[in-house]
Formats: structure tokens, sequence, C-alpha cells
């Protein structure tokens, strides 16, 4: 009987693990996890994600055992933990689902070298993006466009999500395995506990409920904050609890079996945003330090001027900018932002703040249940004009108008700034120009009860286009 071992890394799942399915057809499996001091560090400062990567796995574990399988749990050094599990279960070969991160990517080489050295059957497979991110376009090159990236992957064909394998055979005599508390990750996270259940069964319904009431008004809706029609897939995808390739799949098929346009131009609208995550990945794997330095490099020279003061009113909400504290407030409730809040937010930081976006990444990847080092960088750079096809930097979001075109009613701002929830619509927007009688009748004392804004949009917008003037002269440099 053959035996492999099955590593499962943010690919907490039974449905379309090609991994384990390859696996599956081969023999035995042993499914693997392994708290390394690499994964240890990775969650480290993330309390949200460490709460979902318990229950993921707890709900794997589940899962698995009712399939007879039985999920071994090991720490410390992966090489010697996955030596130990080959000893003990007899295993010839081993099977995972590739990563793109510069670190796993290294990790991965390094195992597959010392593994096939050793005479290991390695295979690797592409489990959670829908393609290699390797695509080159005509001239051999990475992708710097969106679109030419977006009309390459239309003629790619994705290929179609296995399911849960039916027959899956388990060995687990005589392998040790640590419990899923010895761990160390927490069980418990009250606030996010009230808006998110982790797992592959709950990403399964997430998709259901989103396809079935909201999808059909993306593309006109998903701007509108308080729309509720994106699809909250992020961290699910982020994790793995659900595979990219079955949700391009299953918005494909709904437009195939329906011929409303408005569906239609919903779903591509949809598959769009699928695609941004594809090419943020492109992006990561051909320029692995874009997680710290600038994709144009005219921007190292940006005169950013950083004050931990201003830097730590962004981080709690206290800016009085309305909506960038509704944001950065709903980031620490709940672990996600809105899209388009998130570009509001991390504009004002890097833009009437002038603080580097490397801050801004650091706090979200800390603080974001949905972090996905690809889409963070790539958003963050985007923000900042100094990324491959991004915003240029001399667009300047004002806050106040984003937040009457998406926040229309205020809705979003009374949820997460509870303080201004009773002022008129006219002036939640801009609290700090309501006349003093509104303010009154509403409880509101600008500097008291809610903060003056830290700055003045018209001169934070005049004194960041000056800031970039300083680099202009080198801005037409293409990204490297
Ligand atoms: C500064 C900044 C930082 C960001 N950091 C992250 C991050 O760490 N993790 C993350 O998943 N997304 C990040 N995004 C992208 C985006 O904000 C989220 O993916 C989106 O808000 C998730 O909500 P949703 O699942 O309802 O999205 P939907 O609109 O339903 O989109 C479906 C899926 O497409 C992908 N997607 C959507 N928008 C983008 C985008 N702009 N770039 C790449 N992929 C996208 C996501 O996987 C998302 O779940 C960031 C954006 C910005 C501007």
């Amino acid at each position: 009987m053959k035996r492999t071992i099955v590593w499962f890394r943010k690919d907490f799942r039974l449905h379309d693990h090609p991994a384990l399915w390859e696996a599956s057809r081969r023999g035995a499996i042993i499914p693997l996890f392994i708290w390394s001091e690499q994964d240890q560090a990775e969650y480290a400062d993330n309390e949200g994600t460490s709460w979902w990567l318990y229950h993921s796995l707890k709900e794997l574990k589940s899962k698995l055992r009712i399939r007879e399988l039985n999920l071994i749990i090991k720490a410390g050094n992966e090489f010697e933990a996955i030596i130990d599990v080959m000893k003990e279960s007899k295993a010839d070969a081993f099977y995972f689902n590739d990563r793109y991160e510069p670190v796993e990517q290294l990790r991965q080489e390094r195992i597959t070298k010392q593994l096939e050295s050793i005479g290991v059957e390695v295979n690797r497979f592409t489990g959670n993006l829908l393609f290699s991110p390797d695509l080159l376009n005509g001239k051999g090159e990475p992708y710097k466009v969106f679109t030419s990236y977006w009309n390459r992957m239309l003629q790619e064909n994705v290929v179609h999500p296995h399911p849960v394998p039916v027959e899956m055979e388990g060995f687990a005599d005589g392998i040790s395995s640590l419990n899923l508390d010895e761990l160390g990750l927490p069980e418990r996270f009250p606030s996010m506990e009230k808006h998110w259940q982790p797992g592959e069964e709950a990403a399964i319904e997430t998709w259901r409920t989103f396809s079935e009431d909201a999808l059909l008004h993306y593309k006109k809706e998903r701007d509108m904050i308080s729309s509720g029609a994106t699809s909250t897939l992020s961290p699910f995808l982020a994790m793995g609890n659900i595979s990219v390739k079955a949700v391009w799949h299953a918005a494909r098929r709904l437009n195939e079996e329906d011929s409303n346009p408005v569906l239609h131009q919903s779903v591509e609208a949809f598959l769009r945003q699928l695609a941004w995550r594809e090419f943020a990945y492109h992006q990561l794997i051909h320029h692995p330090d874009m997680i710290r330095l600038p994709l144009r490099k005219q921007f190292l020279a940006f005169p950013w001027q950083r004050t931990d003061e201003e830097f730590r009113k962004w981080q709690e909400g206290r800016t009085g900018y309305p909506l960038i504290d509704a944001g950065m407030r709903e980031l620490r409730e709940t672990g996600v932002i809105h899209n388009r809040v998130r570009m509001v937010a991390a504009s004002f930081l890097v833009k009437h703040l002038l603080i580097p976006w490397q801050d801004g990444y650091n706090w979200f990847e800390k603080n974001l249940i949905d972090y996905d080092m690809a889409n963070n960088a790539t958003g963050w750079q985007w923000v900042a004009g100094s990324g491959i096809d991004s915003s240029p930097y001399f667009r300047i979001f004002n806050p106040y108008l984003q937040s009457e075109k998406f926040d229309p009613n205020g809705d979003y701002i009374r949820k997460w700034v509870p303080e201004l929830a009773t002022l008129p619509t006219a002036y939640i927007h801009k609290p700090s120009a309501a006349p003093m009688d509104i303010l009154n009748e509403s409880g509101v004392e600008i500097g008291l009860t809610y903060p003056s804004p830290i700055v003045d949009h018209a001169a934070a917008r005049k004194r960041a286009l000056a800031a970039f003037q300083q680099i202009k002269g080198r801005a037409e440099e293409p990204p490297v």
C-alpha cells in the first residue's frame, strides 16, 4: 500500500484540494500540519488570523475524523517533523499545494530538495490560485498592466475543481501527534465571533448566500459601503477554506444558466476582482521585495513626514474625518474594512498625513482577518501610486466627497462612529462644518466628543502634491 503525506498550509478544506485529491488516488493518506517556527512567526502578531487558524484546523480535523483520517499535528523544525512522520508512517511520498509568499517559496524549495535527495516522491500543485502566477507576456516578461493580465487570463483554461475525494484511506497507527490545544492558538476571540464563523462549511455557505442574494447587484452596488453587495469571502480565500477555482467556475456557471445582462455584468465585475488577486500574486512572485520597497523606485526618495501622534490617531480612528474613523474602527472590531473605505483610509494615511505606506501595510498585516501578503502589498502600492498599474499619486481622494458618494445616508458612519449617530445626514460627513445649534442638538462637541480634523483637506492636498513634485522629475521611470 502506497502512503502519501499531505501537508496542509492555508488550504484548510477538503473540496478542490489538488494535493489531497491526487494523494487519495495513490493510496493511504497521512494529513499533516506543522506548527514550525516560521508558521508561528507568521501568525504571531495577528490574533484574528490565529483564531481563524485554530478553528480551521479544528474543523479540518473533525471532517477528516469522520472519514477515519487523523490530522497529524507536529511542532518544531519542519524537516525533522516530516522525517519523523515518514519514519512512523512508512510513507514514500509528500504532496502539497504551493504557496507564493517569498519565505514560503524558499521553504518549499528547500523541503522539496531535501526530500528528493533521500528518494521521497514530492508533488506540488496549484491549489490556492486559478493559475500558477508565473505567466509571462509575449515578450517573456511579467505583466505590468492589469487589463493585459486579465485578457490573458480569459484565454487560459482554469482547471475545473476537484470534489471532496469520496474514498480516502487513512493511516494513523503509531504516528504521534500533538493536540490542537497544545499549539497555544486562541480558541476564543469574542469581538470576531460576533462577525465571523471560520472554516470550510461557513465559506461554502457564505458563497451560497452571496450568489443567491447579492451577486446580481454586485457591479452597481459593490462600492456602496452599507449595501452588503460584496461577497465577504476574503478571509476564507486567505486561509484557503474555499477554493478560488470553485468560486470562479460557480460564478461562470450562473452566467451560463441565466441570460440576464445585469447578472452577466455583475459576474464579470466579480471575476475581475478575483483576477486582481491573481495579479497581486503575479506581482509578488516577480517582485518579492514589494512588501517593503516601492515598485516605482523614484518613490524611494519620497519626502515622508511621519509623526507617531498622527499615525496613532489614524490607527485608533480619531482623525476627525468620519469615514476614515469609521473604517479604522470597523477594522479593529471586525478584522476587515470595506474595499472602498480601505482605499480612502489608506490614501488618507499616505497622502493627507504623508506617512509611509509601509506603516499602513504593517498595521493591516496585524489587524486584517483577511490579511494576504500579495493583496495587502498590491493594495498599498496601488494607493500610494508606487505600484504597477496603480492609481497616479496626484489623484487624491477627498474623504468628504467619498463619504457623501458611497455612504450617502451616513449609515456606515453612524454604525462605527456612534458619537455622531444623531447628526443630520447633511453634516454627518463633515461635522466640523455643522452650525453650532445643530451640533448642540446632536450632543456633538468638536474637539471634545469628536476630534476636529487632524489636517485640513485642502492644505493636506496641496502639501501632498508639493511632496510629489520633489520626485516628479523621476516619476516617469517605469516600475522595475
Ligand atoms: C490598502 C489595501 C489593502 C488590502 N489588503 C488586503 C488583504 O490583506 N487581503 C485581501 O484579501 N484583500 C486586501 N485588499 C483588497 C480588498 O479590499 C479586499 O479583498 C476586499 O475588500 C474583500 O472583500 P470581499 O471579500 O467582500 O470582496 P469582493 O468584492 O467580494 O471580491 C471577491 C474577492 O476578490 C478578491 N479581491 C477583491 N478586491 C481585490 C483587490 N482590490 N485586490 C486583490 N484582490 C481583491 C478578494 O479575494 C475578495 O474576497 C486590500 C485593498 C487595499 C486598498
